[in-house]
């Protein structure tokens, strides 16, 4: 049976708060909970009653002591993480946030800390950050990612370099007229992909696979990530995923 096959999905959010003029993002470091001791956007779990862009507002608000102001919060994505033999997959909704108000604060659950683009702790943060992050960066139209993960043995043994790496790349665009790709998962070296198209639609796929791990890679729970597959310069934010994995609706 396939260990990431899903019977449901729970509806998560996370907010990329960005200074253009500074070249800085607003990263907090998470201090319990799920992918604690990560750096991440603000986010969490969409409350009943809610829309995504509500819960992502509040979940902003009670993490960074911020309001978004409309004029600069944008969507920029939609990820699904999967767990191997977990049927619940996490509908994580994307957004950026270009302007602000009130005053950046720590709670009891997050510490807030501007870092320079350059400068972005990637084997700090959860694995699949490296993939979009660098995308949603950029500016680039909205993208789709479903990120695999699987639960890391206890006891691994850790080699110096990583040995077992194995890459494969396929462009599964259906007009884009160029796409270049370059992946770099063995050191904390943020993974590039570009697309560079003159269609408003090209997707992207890829897959990775890791059979071993280095000490830089991210301390991201008992968790890591062996498999992804990302989808770039959507023509609409994606809105819903459906069971499959697959995008099921867009944003109007
Ligand atoms: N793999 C990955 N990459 C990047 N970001 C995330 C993941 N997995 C994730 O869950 N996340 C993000 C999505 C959310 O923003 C948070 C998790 O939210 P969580 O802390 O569980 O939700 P809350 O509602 O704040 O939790 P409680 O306060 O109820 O414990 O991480």
């Amino acid at each position: 049976m396939d260990p990431f096959r899903l019977t449901s999905k729970k509806v998560l959010t996370l907010v990329m708060v960005i200074d253009k003029e500074q070249q800085k993002i607003l990263l907090g470091y998470k201090k319990r909970g799920f992918g604690a001791h990560l750096w991440n956007g603000f986010g969490g779990k969409v409350e009943p009653g809610e829309t995504p862009q509500q819960g992502a507002l509040r979940e902003l608000e009670e993490e960074a002591g911020i309001t978004a102001k409309p004029e600069g919060f944008q969507k920029a994505g939609l990820l699904l993480f999967l767990f191997e033999n977990d049927p619940v997959g996490l509908e994580t909704h994307v957004y950026k946030a270009y302007s602000y108000q009130g005053q950046i604060r720590e709670c009891d659950e997050m510490r807030p800390q501007w870092f320079n683009f350059a400068d972005i702790p990637y084997d700090q943060m959860w694995e699949d950050d490296r993939i979009w992050l660098p995308i949603l960066l950029k500016e680039q139209a909205p993208f789709f990612g479903r990120m695999y993960f699987k639960r890391r043995p206890l006891e691994e043994s850790v080699p110096d370099q990583l040995t077992n790496l194995s890459t494969s790349t396929s462009t599964t665009s259906t007009a884009a007229t160029t796409a270049t790709t370059t992946i770099t998962t063995a050191s904390a070296t943020p993974v590039v992909v570009e697309t560079n198209s003159s269609t408003p639609i090209a997707s992207l796929s890829k897959t990775m696979t890791a059979t071993s791990f280095t000490p830089g890679q991210p301390k991201s729970g008992p968790f890591t990530m062996f498999e992804y597959h990302i989808e770039q310069n959507l023509l609409a934010p994606p809105k819903e995923i459906a069971l499959d994995g697959t995008i099921a609706s867009f944003e109007n």
